[in-house]
């Protein structure tokens, strides 16, 4: 049986800048199954890291409005203070791969010891235990634990990423948020990292939100996709139905945009640019490079239900609501 291990509810979150308010995360609502991997997807700048740091509570200062209710289990995460979250939910239950963060190894501490440290600081496990789990751990992401006594500048960049994930698992964690995990590396390397993670998801039951631009990639882990645009989720649907066929024009345009293998149309580019976060329109984020639009899209659409655990934010999908129709 499928039980829901997060549950998030109109999260938002708004950085203050000299310029007024960026909206880099608007009203967004999703849940994720235990040993379910919900993908992600988006342009550039449309608030993906955004949305992983807030999870994570890993902010800049400059974080201006944030609302919303994030429950992990039977915790109402989101209403904790720093301390207890820091304490009993950051990296123990929730961890975060942060974009880059293969690059961000200590260059002079030893991978097994990085590895380690989080039993070692959690849990005040001696260095000698930590280190033979932080082996174990190596073992489940493909790194041979010859490699547990090397520095980062020792490692490739698809085992400096290895390493990375294993610093997230180690304290078993029941959901790993990856910010574009294999977006570095060189494709064979990638699809080797997605193999991992779908063992891990299998064998341990963890949860991913892997965030990503890249549909080929994360075509290859997804249980169910999200689809970002300006600061929204504007479907999210199961990944087999949105990857064969998605509601919103703006996933239907993101797909047509993707070259493949033995495909007779050539792929299409999507016209125009995502809305400024400043100040985004008040309808449809998307109405502005949308070949459907009509009058009703000057009004913000909400994320309408379409199917079981499928909801598209598009007024094409109201039931009441058809191009033409001026209401
Ligand atoms: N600390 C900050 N202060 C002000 N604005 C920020 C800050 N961090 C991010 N932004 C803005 O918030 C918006 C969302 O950024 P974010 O990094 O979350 O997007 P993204 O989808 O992850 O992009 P990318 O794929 O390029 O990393 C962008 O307009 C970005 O310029």
């Amino acid at each position: 049986m499928s039980e829901t291990l997060l549950r998030v509810e109109e999260l938002a979150l708004h950085y203050r800048t000299r310029q007024g308010a960026v909206r880099a995360v608007d009203g967004i609502s999703f849940d994720v199954e235990r040993s379910e991997a919900l993908v992600v997807l988006g342009e550039s700048g449309c608030g993906k890291s955004t949305l992983a740091k807030t999870l994570m509570r890993v902010l800049p200062r400059n974080v201006g409005h944030r609302s919303g209710r994030i429950v992990l289990g039977d915790v109402e995460v989101s209403a904790l203070p720093d301390e207890r979250f820091r304490r009993e939910v950051q990296w123990s239950r929730m961890a975060l791969v942060m974009q880059a963060s293969m690059n961000a190894l200590n260059p002079v501490v030893r991978v097994g010891e990085q590895v380690a440290e989080p039993l070692r600081v959690l849990r005040g496990w001696s260095r000698r235990r930590a280190l033979a789990r932080a082996a174990e751990v190596f073992e489940l992401v493909g790194v041979s634990t010859d490699f547990l006594a090397r520095y980062p500048f020792e490692l490739s960049g698809g085992m400096r990423q290895r390493v990375v994930l294993a610093m997230a698992l180690i304290a078993e964690p029941e959901l790993v948020i990856l910010d574009e995990p294999t977006s570095a590396l060189d494709v064979l390397t990638q699809a080797s990292i997605m193999n991992a993670l779908k063992r891990i998801k299998r064998e341990l039951g963890t949860s991913f939100i892997l965030i990503t631009h890249d549909v080929a990639t994360s075509s290859e882990l997804a249980d169910r996709v999200a689809l970002m645009y300006a600061g929204q989720f504007v479907e999210v649907a199961d990944a087999a139905r949105f990857f064969a066929e998605p509601a919103h024009p703006y996933s239907q345009m993101l797909m047509a945009s993707v070259p493949r293998l033995h495909q007779r149309l050539r792929p299409e580019p999507i016209p125009g640019q995502p809305p400024s976060l400043f100040d985004p329109p008040g309808g449809c984020r998307f109405a502005e490079r949308c070949p459907h639009r009509f009058a009703r899209c000057d009004r913000e659409p909400p994320a309408l239900p379409f199917g079981d655990r499928h909801r598209v934010r598009c007024w094409l999908h109201a039931d009441d609501a058809q191009p033409g129709d001026d209401s």
